[in-house]
């Protein structure tokens, strides 16, 4: 269970204080975690967008928290923006630091992290920070020449977004991502999503994941 310490007047005038933990009456707050893994351009963004309008969920994303880094001028953001360009994995203390960092300023219990942990280094660094690990993961499964299709039709000026960059990429999902998603299987924590359809579509296999949880 994700846990956050919260002080006693956010506790008293939280209208989340049906998930305070009453055991150890310290004002600690229940955090409900959800990550989003699949290669590039298989859609978690886009349903992201849906899930937060539909189900309350904040929404991080690892690579956006990354590519404010690089614009807000941060001592890390030339080494950030060379890694992008090359599709290789930044160092997980910063992305980790940066995701905490988001969760600890939200207000709200439900979080969506999108695209991390991108390896085993990246998980383990994560829980180790964090002292959690997700409730549910969703894997947005997609052949590799719909993502390629996609990214190149994205057109949001994103440094990655160039066949050269998304063939690295590929490799790096399959090389470092797949053993998350197996080791989070083995949790019996996946759960599996067709990403190919339309985004409707898709959002009807991501509804019951979230309905079935009293989140
Ligand atoms: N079901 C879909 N069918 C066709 N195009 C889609 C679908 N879902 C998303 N797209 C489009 O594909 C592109 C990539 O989608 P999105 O940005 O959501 O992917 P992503 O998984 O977040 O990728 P990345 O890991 O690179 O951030 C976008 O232009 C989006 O509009
Ligand atoms: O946890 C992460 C997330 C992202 N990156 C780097 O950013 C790009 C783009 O990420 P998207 O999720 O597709 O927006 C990714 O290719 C990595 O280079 C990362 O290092 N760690
Ligand atoms: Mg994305």
């Amino acid at each position: 269970m994700w846990k956050r310490a919260i002080s006693p007047s956010t506790l008293l005038s939280s209208p989340k204080s049906s998930f305070l933990n009453q055991a150890n009456g310290l004002g600690v707050l229940n955090l409900f975690g959800l990550m989003l893994s699949g290669g590039p351009g298989s859609g978690k963004g886009t349903q992201c967008v849906k899930i937060v309008e539909t189900f309350g969920f904040t929404h991080f994303s690892a690579g956006d928290l990354l590519r404010r880094e690089i614009s807000s001028n941060s001592e890390n953001g030339a080494v950030i923006l060379d890694t992008i360009k090359e599709g290789r994995i930044v160092p997980s203390e910063v992305t980790v630091k940066l995701i905490q960092r988001a969760i600890e300023s939200s207000e709200n219990y439900k979080f969506l992290i999108d695209g991390f942990p991108r390896s085993e280094e990246n998980r383990i660094a994560f829980e180790q920070i964090m002292g959690v690990e997700p409730n549910i993961v969703l894997f947005f499964d997609c052949p590799e020449e719909e993502m390629v299709k996609r990214v190149l039709s994205r057109n949001q000026g994103r440094v990655d977004d160039n066949l050269d960059t998304i063939k690295k990429r590929l490799k790096v999902f399959a090389a470092l991502n797949l053993p998350v998603i197996n080791y989070y299987s083995e949790k019996g924590k996946v759960h599996k999503i067709n990403a190919v359809g339309t985004e409707d579509e898709i959002f009807e296999q991501v509804h019951p994941v979230f309905a079935a949880y009293d989140v």
